[in-house]
């Protein structure tokens, strides 16, 4: 028998912060491709009469000002309500159910419907992070869970392509924090220190899975990475807990990092690299304060769906809604190929 290979040989690879496992076959990635492929994505034309501009009316009738950096306006259409009624005591232990208020924030980064992050300046990115950390300070009194998330691009069901996204904010802890909250606990309390802390640590001094890093922050394809170029961007100094506890230094970091990833990502395919992508921290509410969760470590994720073009995307479906994720590219090979991408964005060379 061969000795094993990780850039030839199936492996499932651990997930311990949400206690899963991937499956790894980076043999397949030789297999021709006649499976389908998008029309090429030409770029989202901005609609000039698009509710997210400065000075729109919005479906709801209200108007928006004219904005000239951030603007944070309650969804028209929310997911999450305030004031509802609570459904009842479920009565049986196979049909449960429970209260679920919230509120649903849409926040435009730029007035410009043709800025994306990586086209914005680190000054602009940071007013959008300023921004986000007065969302999560306002929102965090009240509720357990504030979800920061930006769906990207058409292909990720975004409905518009000014830059802007979401915050929605529940009573409950929804399932993905849910899963890190217990993993990370069950770290700490047996090592004594965060788990993506000791992550981090292993990973700068592995560097194979590195895409770019900063004195501040390191963006990286995760080991157990289940989309071909999903990346993290994890803190690299202190250890914040919440997007509130990051001080002038991080914030600006964080800019800069999420600025240059976000080119590296638009270089790949040479298109407005589309994804999901959000932060997760320390759950909120009434009951916490900082520092109260030194089991957590803020971090970002990247969850962009393109896999060999920017035509052609990978779908969760199959083995992976029956049995468990599954990937060809290894994130090895994945970190390589985006740091091989140019520094410059492809629409700012000469
Ligand atoms: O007039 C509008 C248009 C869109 N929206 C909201 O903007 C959000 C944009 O959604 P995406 O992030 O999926 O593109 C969506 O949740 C939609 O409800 C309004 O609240 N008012």
């Amino acid at each position: 028998m061969q000795e094993f290979k990780s850039t030839e040989h199936q492996h499932v690879r651990y997930n311990p912060l949400k206690d899963e496992w991937v499956l790894v076959s980076p043999h397949r990635c030789l297999r021709p491709w006649s499976g389908q492929t998008e029309a090429e994505p030409e770029e989202q034309p901005p609609d000039p009469k698009n509710p997210l501009l400065p000075g729109a009316t919005r479906s709801s009738g209200q108007r928006n000002p004219q904005y000239t950096s951030t603007y944070v306006f309650p969804n028209d259409f929310p997911a999450l309500l305030e004031r509802v009624p609570e459904p009842p005591p479920s009565e049986h232990p196979l049909f449960r159910s429970s209260a679920a208020k919230g509120t649903c924030r849409v926040m435009c980064f730029h007035p410009d419907s043709t800025m994306t992050i990586p086209l914005m300046t680190v000054d602009e990115i940071l007013a959008v992070i300023n921004e986000w950390i007065n969302q999560l300070t306002e929102l965090g009194r009240k509720y357990t869970w504030v979800q920061i998330f930006e769906n990207k691009g058409a292909i990720m069901g975004c409905s518009n392509p000014h830059p802007h996204c979401q915050i929605w904010a529940s009573s409950y802890l929804p399932n993905e924090p849910r899963v890190k909250e217990r993993c990370q606990k069950e770290y700490y309390i047996k090592f004594k220190r965060p788990m993506l802390f000791d992550y981090v640590q292993q990973e700068l001094i592995n560097k194979d899975r590195i895409v770019i890093q900063n004195t501040e922050w390191v963006a990286l394809v995760p080991y157990w990475a289940v989309w071909p170029y999903e990346t993290m961007v994890l803190p690299i100094n202190g250890k914040p807990q919440r997007l509130t506890d990051l001080n002038d230094n991080q914030k600006r970091g964080l800019a800069e990092i999420m600025k240059q990833l976000n080119i590296k990502y638009d270089n790949l395919f040479k298109c407005s690299f589309p994804y999901s992508m959000g932060f997760h921290g320390a759950p909120t509410g009434p009951s916490k304060t900082a520092g109260d969760s030194p089991h957590w470590l803020l971090h970002a994720i990247y969850l962009p769906p393109l896999l060999r073009s920017a035509t052609v995307k990978k779908f969760m479906v199959g083995y992976e809604m029956l049995a468990q994720s599954q990937r060809d590219l290894t994130p090895e090979q994945a970190a390589q190929k985006l740091r091989e991408c140019d520094d410059v964005h492809y629409k700012n060379r000469k």
